[in-house]
């Protein structure tokens, strides 16, 4: 282009540098490039004015003759007037919209387009310095096809954004907006085409030990298996056969609900994992996406500013050339009115100025198509800053989208895990109403074939006697003939003698019957004697087998040769010794059988319940070793049949409450749970409010417990969360009760030890307070019934807990507070004056119930295993100390207040 290569000479002996023109046509956005261009500028019209300036005298008159004489070169005339400089000034306008851009015409680079150059070779060198903009091949239109920049992609498959040289921009056109919005939420043939689940890692333990590895199905169809075959029902079994049918139809039950929830688990399980994978991907993805807009923005605003710094200082060059023009004309003006005769010098000094003035004007076109060019380039940042706005928020769009996913996953995941924990529930259950069918079979297979050998005795003894009798028949018959006179006589014996035998028999029944009547008697004369003494009662409970014992559940034994043999009294036992060679014997309050089912437990527990609500500190411990059966015992396994001593105390108060009402008596009654972990009081309500609600997240701040004693010197927990049990609606009170116990279950302290899959390594225990007031007598009374699961007593070898620090510390900790429980028992069966309840946390806690204001009953959980035979010979040494303990007469805590 001719003004490109134009040289700004201000006459024949004053040419500028190449250099200095190149620099003065220079469009840059550097900032050292637009002074120097400023600098060269300035410089140059210096350079003119004083050349001007030394050859204005000279030419003068030269200058002037020439315009009156005309000039035959056509060329070397000014080409417009000096009047029609306006008209050519006019022409000197700055567009604000732009025609397309006539790339041929410029040989530079747009701003955008060296910006985005740049940033593709940070992008292809990251660690080279930024390279000089390029002068040359500028292209003034944005193409954004034709762009060679790196852009992030989306694809349905999930992974960090791909990068590829870029042929479209999808993020800047609608369609294509529509379609990275499209992406973040699955269409059902993406959900079809998930990548493979993998197996959800559950976070509730299983409940079947590692070596059980039967599947979950074959789980499910553990009790067909485990069921006994029985015999066809004879007239005496039929009454079993029915409670066992009635079972094996709650089983079955179960597992169709197992099935279901496994299924929903399973369902639900597909659809998280993918999901979060797909959620963590596109959150980084955007974030990364967002980051490098948000760089790409400031670096777009930054070249804005500089287009607008060099738009300002064309601007003042633009008003400095027109100042130059104006005293250009002025000093035409001046030379046409003043310049006399006209000399040669002047008409040339005019007809250079007027060379100079259309010289200036091409420039000054230059530089007006120079601004139109900034101004496009400006206009085209700005479209592009609107586009990548847009871009954003259609980002933010797609990231709530995103947010909205999240919260449905996260509100499916909540389902799932309290449809796992139902699992677990019903899954517990299933396998304590499995072993204690299995028991139950025993036990029913042993009675029959105690019956069968009964039978076959007594068919013996009377096929014997028929015999005799047939012979005696015979011996009569010979004598017939002979003492015919003697027939009579005998017939008279024989009628005397069954009036005997039936008066024997009667007897017998009579004798039965009050025998029956002083086992009673004894039994309540006992309970009374106990009481008087303030013994702590002790039951024993021996568990049925279970399936991860290792033992064939399915024999007809209920799972194989047992450990320990309960005696018919109900109350006695032995226990095979370590050699194996040798069995011990027991004697307790009460040996409940393998298959003694919940509520035969809870039976003769229930006075001890009742006790509660009479105003008597009443503590019901479980002690054993691990796996078996205190939590059974104490909690239960499941909300049915299996529900244990917890649940069914205050079902128990709840109606005794509303009994009592007809009696004037109103009563309030409050719920904590706590556990001794590591010697460390801690609430397990901590996530509940008073009214049994779920305190939000942020709330849920842990409260420092400590055992503190009040005015009347009984034990309390400070800083506890007590939960109100609704007394006047049975349902309600028991749905609350229900919460507790599934709050407590989620935050007590439970590890899996090679023992029991499901091991609880604390002390927990459950305390209801009652506060009893009848308005006639104006008797207030204090009751409390704590439930104390206490963790297992097993040995450091057994548990597997030597091979780690954590469950070591833990186990150390039981062992310690169990032997301070057996310090604490020895010195009251001894009668120390000293009892060192302040050794351990929990016999500090249990001291008003072990120390003869409260009433205690010992439950001592057994397994039925020759392996654990060692453990329960230990177990059974404990409770037979605790048996001897006389604590003295309970004390009630009553006030009277008329
Ligand atoms: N009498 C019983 N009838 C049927 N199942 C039982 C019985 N006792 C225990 N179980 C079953 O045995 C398993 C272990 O019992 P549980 O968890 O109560 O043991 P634990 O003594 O509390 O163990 P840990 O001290 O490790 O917590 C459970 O699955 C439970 O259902």
């Amino acid at each position: 282009m001719s003004t490109r290569r134009a040289r700004l000479s201000l006459g024949p002996g004053t040419p500028l540098s190449d250099s200095t023109a190149r620099s003065n046509r220079r469009t840059s956005f550097g900032g050292s490039d637009a002074s120097d261009a400023k600098k060269d500028r300035r410089a140059m019209l210096e350079e003119w004015r004083r050349a001007r300036a030394s050859t204005a005298s000279t030419t003068a008159t030269s200058a002037t003759a020439a315009s009156f004489n005309g000039s035959s070169n056509e060329s070397d005339r000014p080409s417009t007037a000096p009047s029609s400089y306006d008209d050519s000034e006019k022409t000197v306008s700055f567009p604000l919209t732009t025609s397309k851009f006539d790339e041929k015409e410029n040989d530079g680079l747009s701003a955008l387009e060296r910006f985005r150059m740049r940033r593709q070779q940070r992008q292809e060198a990251p660690d080279a310095p930024i390279a000089a903009t390029p002068t040359r091949a500028r292209s003034n239109s944005f193409n954004f096809n034709d762009e060679e920049t790196t852009t992030i992609s989306y694809s349905s498959t999930i992974g960090t954004p791909n990068r590829r040289p870029k042929t479209a921009r999808p993020s800047l056109s609608g369609g294509a907006q529509r379609k990275v919005r499209r992406r973040t939420s699955l269409t059902p043939d993406e959900k079809n085409n998930l990548p493979p689940m993998q197996p959800l890692e559950r976070r509730a333990r299983p409940l079947l030990p590692p070596s059980y590895t039967a599947s979950s199905e074959e789980r499910l169809e553990q009790p067909h298996q485990t069921n006994v075959e029985l015999a066809p029902p004879s007239s005496q079994e039929s009454v079993d056969s029915i409670d066992s049918l009635a079972m094996r139809s709650r089983i079955s039950a179960m597992q169709k609900r197992i099935e279901c929830l496994e299924r929903e688990k399973m369902e639900l399980s597909m659809s998280k994992a993918p999901l979060e994978a797909r959620m963590r991907q596109r959150e980084d993805a955007f974030i990364k996406e967002r980051e490098r807009l948000v760089s790409e923005i400031e670096s777009l605003q930054n070249a804005g500013r500089q287009a607008d710094e060099r738009y300002r200082e064309l601007e003042m060059e633009n008003e400095a050339l027109n100042e130059a023009v104006k005293k250009m004309k002025m000093e035409a003006r001046e030379a046409k009115f003043t310049g006399g005769e006209g000399s040669k010098d002047a008409w040339d000094e005019r007809l250079r100025s007027n060379k100079e003035n259309a010289r200036l004007r091409a420039e000054l076109k230059d530089v007006v198509e120079q601004n139109k060019t900034l101004r496009m380039d400006k206009v085209s940042l700005e479209a592009e800053v609107h586009a990548y706005k847009k871009h954003i928020e259609s980002l933010e769009k797609n990231y709530d989208e995103l947010e909205r996913d999240y919260e449905e996953l996260a509100a499916s995941k909540s389902k799932n895990s309290e449809a796992e924990i139902q699992l677990e529930v019903l899954t517990a259950e299933m396998v304590a109403t499995t072993a204690q069918l299995n028991a139950t079979n025993a036990d029913f297979e042993e009675t029959k074939s105690r019956a069968k050998a009964d039978l076959q005795a007594k068919e013996e003894k009377w096929k014997n006697r028929e015999s005799e009798l047939l012979f005696q028949i015979s011996v009569l018959k010979s004598r017939v003939g002979k003492e015919q006179t003697n027939v009579l006589e005998g017939e008279e014996d024989t009628a005397i003698l069954k009036a005997k035998i039936e008066a024997r028999d009667r007897r017998i029944a009579e004798l039965e019957e009050q025998l029956l009547n002083l086992e009673q008697l004894r039994r309540t004369l006992h309970n009374r004697i106990q009481e008087l003494r303030g013994n702590i009662r002790v039951y024993v409970r021996t568990r049925p087998f279970l399936p991860n014992d290792g033992v064939s559940a399915s024999s007809s034994t209920g799972g194989g040769h047992s450990s320990i043999e309960i005696l018919p009294d109900g109350e006695s036992l032995t226990i095979q010794g370590r050699r194996g060679d040798e069995a011990h014997a027991f004697k307790f309050d009460k040996v409940f059988a393998p298959s003694a089912g919940q509520d035969v437990v809870f039976e003769e527990v229930s006075e001890f319940v009742q006790s509660a609500l009479d105003g008597y500190h009443v503590c019901l411990f479980s002690y054993g070793q691990t796996g078996s059966g205190k939590t059974h015992t104490m909690q239960g396994s499941g909300n049915g049949a299996m529900r244990g001593i917890i649940p069914r105390a205050v079902e128990q108060i709840l109606s005794q409450a509303a009994l009592m009402k007809s009696q004037r008596w109103t009563f309030t009654m409050k719920a904590s749970f706590l556990e001794i972990y590591n010697e460390e009081l801690r609430d397990l309500l901590v996530m509940m409010n008073s009214d049994g609600s779920i305190k939000p997240r942020d709330a849920r701040t842990a409260n420092k417990l400590s055992i503190k004693r009040n005015a009347e010197g009984k034990s309390y927990v400070d800083g506890i969360n007590l939960v109100d049990i609704d007394v006047e609606n049975k349902t309600v009170g028991l749905e609350q009760l229900e919460a507790v116990i599934a709050t407590a279950a989620r935050a007590r302290s439970v590890a899996t030890t090679k023992m029991n899959s499901q091991s609880s390594r604390s002390h927990s225990v459950f305390m209801l307070h009652l506060c009893g007031s009848n308005e006639e007598s104006g008797t207030i009374v204090h009751g409390a019934l704590n439930l104390c699961d206490l963790a297992g007593s097993e040995r450091l070898d057994r548990s597997g807990a030597s091979s780690d620090a954590q469950r070591l510390k833990e186990t150390q900790a039981i062992n310690k507070s169990l032997s301070c429980l057996g310090d604490v028992f020895t010195s009251l069966a001894n009668g120390s004056k000293h009892i060192p309840f302040r050794n351990s946390k929990l016999t500090y806690l249990l001291q008003d119930c072990l120390s003869g204001d409260g009433k205690a009953l010992m439950f001592v959980n057994l397994s039925p295993t020759l392996e654990s035979c060692s453990e329960s010979l230990c177990s059974l040494r404990f409770a037979q100390r605790v048996n001897q303990v006389e604590l003295g007469k309970a004390t009630k805590n009553v006030q009277y207040s008329k």
